[in-house]
């Protein structure tokens, strides 16, 4: 079985961070490992704290799943300070993964600042260039060209600001503008344009996670980028779809695993049942 590793935050609430991470590696057929960065307590509606976790820690993690495990492809989530950058980019320097996503959390949809604003840069200079895809969303590539996106075209322009920053390739995501969420992709070579439809609903917590992580496990079991990327698009479209009306703030996407169907969910619920009342009766 191919596996992935997200090098993330926790999120308490199971939307977003490691554990959408977690729940798309596992449903996308990849075996998922983590090493944690920040520990937030958060759910659908804010981030209450966050607790930053020793880089020694950070570095034993990534260390003992490498010196292990055959890692396939990693994914980059939260960090929370240049030092946590610093230590996660000389730790993989060693280990030299053979796909690097990036996604460059920087503001949670509460508008937390899960990035200290001075970290940035840090980023932009350590980690971007390691990257065989950065995937900001529409804010973060502001942050990181100083130009306003409005519109498809300028997300071309930002898209070429980036790359010049040293990633193999940048996806900018279109889910903030309005209309279709269209995604814009360059490796310096072609622009591809991911187009979306819009779903109406407020349930879109973790979906910036989702998309990375579900980007990293294709790549991990082979896919090439354009198509890694279609996949994972498909996959958080229909996860929105499906998102789950929990909480009183942000719902998360929804997650299916192959083994459980939801078409199939009154079947299964009637064999439980009847299975349930075999096993009670004397
Ligand atoms: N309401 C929506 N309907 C369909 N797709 C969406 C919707 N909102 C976001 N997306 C898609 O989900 C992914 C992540 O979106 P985005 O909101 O831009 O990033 P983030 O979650 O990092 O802020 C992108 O592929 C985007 O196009
Ligand atoms: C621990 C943690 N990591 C990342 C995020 C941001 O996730 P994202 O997918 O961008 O979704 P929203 O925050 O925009 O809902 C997070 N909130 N927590």
């Amino acid at each position: 079985m191919k596996t992935a590793l997200t090098i993330a935050g926790s999120d308490s609430g199971g939307g977003a961070g490691i554990q959408a991470d977690l729940k798309t590696f596992s449903a996308c057929g990849v075996f998922g490992m983590s090493a944690i960065t920040a520990v937030t307590a958060q759910n659908t509606v804010e981030v209450r704290s966050v607790q930053n976790i020793d880089l020694s820690v950070i570095r034993d993690q990534i260390a003992a799943v490498f010196e292990d495990i055959d890692v396939d492809a990693v994914k980059i989530g939260m960090l929370g300070n240049s030092d946590i950058i610093q230590t996660v980019s000389d730790t993989l320097k060693v280990y030299q993964p053979k796909y690097l996503v990036i996604d460059p959390v920087m503001v949670s949809k509460g508008g937390h600042h899960l990035l200290e604003k001075e970290a940035v840069a840090t980023l932009s200079n350590l980690l971007l260039p390691m990257a065989s895809l950065v995937t900001p969303n529409i804010p973060e590539a502001e942050v990181l060209t100083g130009n306003r996106i409005q519109s498809e075209s300028d997300m071309y322009e930002a898209c070429r600001k980036i790359l010049s920053k040293g990633p193999e390739a940048v996806l900018i995501k279109g889910g903030h503008l309005k209309g279709d969420p269209t995604d814009v992709f360059y490796d310096g070579n072609e622009f591809k344009v991911f187009q979306g439809r819009r779903i109406e609903t407020k349930n879109v917590h973790g979906t910036g996670c989702t998309l990375s992580s579900a980007i990293t496990a294709q790549l991990a079991k082979g896919a090439s980028m354009p198509e890694a990327i279609q996949i994972a698009k498909d996959y958080i479209t229909r996860a929105i779809e499906k998102s789950l009306d929990i909480g009183h703030g942000h719902g998360p996407a929804h997650h299916f695993h192959p083994f459980y169907d939801v078409k199939n969910e009154d079947e299964r619920m009637k064999h439980h049942s009847l299975n349930n009342s075999l096993s009670a009766s004397p």
